[in-house]
């Protein structure tokens, strides 16, 4: 059975474990390093490294605290050099990941989003070509516990990954806010705004998941000649201030940051 060191428990990681016991990891194959000590059931909880109990010994090593910290938290896990070291961190590089690990270290940096808490993330791994197919293949498996896997070799795409799917649910969520704020500004009462822009926004969620359309045919479905959302579009899809330009001027500014947290 595989032994799972979970480092940081908070939106990620917990998503994560879930998915994991879920696809039926024992709890007893499971230590998680988390200070502020949730009640995670049978599973152990320790307040730091510390107090990994001996002789627990894993096969992967999982970082799921923030990028900020990554460089403190890190160092103490080198004694782990036989485990996989798995980083979900935005920016994090898998070249700052072997300065604090050790030039023989395996290392998979991936990046899944917030969907993984309902199984229906999307992850994006990334290793350099020297890490082995056993390597590859669990984190495959821990990752396809809370939703699809892809991998990219071009470690320099983790950025963009990040920018579009890592960050991506906040932009959907916004889209989902600001559709409630403009039916409450049009004289909806305010349950029924929120509940129409839930609604929406999932039920077209799954249309998209579902269709084997475009993205493009399916927003043409919706749009009749001189209609309602006609209307509507022609100023979301203006040239200036449009949604399509601003999610590319978005996702190019989430691209750049990642790059700042590289680190
Ligand atoms: N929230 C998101 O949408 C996504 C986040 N990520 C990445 O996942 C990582 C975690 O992000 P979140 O789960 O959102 O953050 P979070 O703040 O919810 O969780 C981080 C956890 O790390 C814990 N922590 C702090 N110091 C620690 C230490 N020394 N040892 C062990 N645990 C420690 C904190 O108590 C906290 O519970 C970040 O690196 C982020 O870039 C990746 C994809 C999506
Ligand atoms: O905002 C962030 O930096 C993290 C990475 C992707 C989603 N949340």
């Amino acid at each position: 059975m595989t032994k799972i060191l979970l480092v940081g428990c908070g939106k990620m990681g917990s998503a994560m474990l879930a998915g994991w016991l879920e696809r039926g990891t024992s709890p007893g194959d499971v230590v998680v390093v988390e200070p502020s000590c949730p009640d995670l059931g049978s599973v152990r909880v320790v307040a730091s490294h510390a107090a990994i109990p001996e002789g627990f010994v894993p096969h992967v090593v999982i970082f799921a605290v923030k990028p900020q910290v990554m460089a403190d938290v890190v160092p103490p896990y080198a004694r782990f050099g036989t485990s996989l070291f798995l980083s979900i961190a935005a920016g994090k590089t898998i070249a700052f990941f072997r300065s604090l690990l050790g030039p023989d270290a395996v290392i998979v940096r991936a990046m899944p989003n917030t969907p993984a808490a309902v199984r229906r993330g999307i992850t994006v791994c990334c290793a350099e070509a020297s890490v082995p197919a056993q390597a590859r293949d669990l984190c495959g498996s821990l990752l396809e516990a809370v939703g699809e896997v892809g991998w990219v070799d071009d470690e320099a795409l983790m950025d963009v990954v990040t920018a579009v799917s890592g960050s991506g649910p906040a932009y959907i969520f916004l889209l989902a806010e600001a559709m409630e704020a403009a039916g409450l500004a049009q004289g909806l009462p305010p349950a029924l705004a929120e509940r129409l822009a839930r609604a929406t926004v999932a039920g077209a969620g799954e249309l998209l998941r579902l269709s084997s359309e475009t993205t493009q045919q399916l927003r043409q479905n919706v749009t009749s000649p001189g209609g309602t959302t006609a209307a509507a579009l022609a100023v979301l899809m203006a040239e200036k201030n449009g949604i399509p330009g601003l999610m590319s001027e978005a996702v190019a500014a989430a691209t750049r940051r990642g790059r700042e947290l590289a680190g």
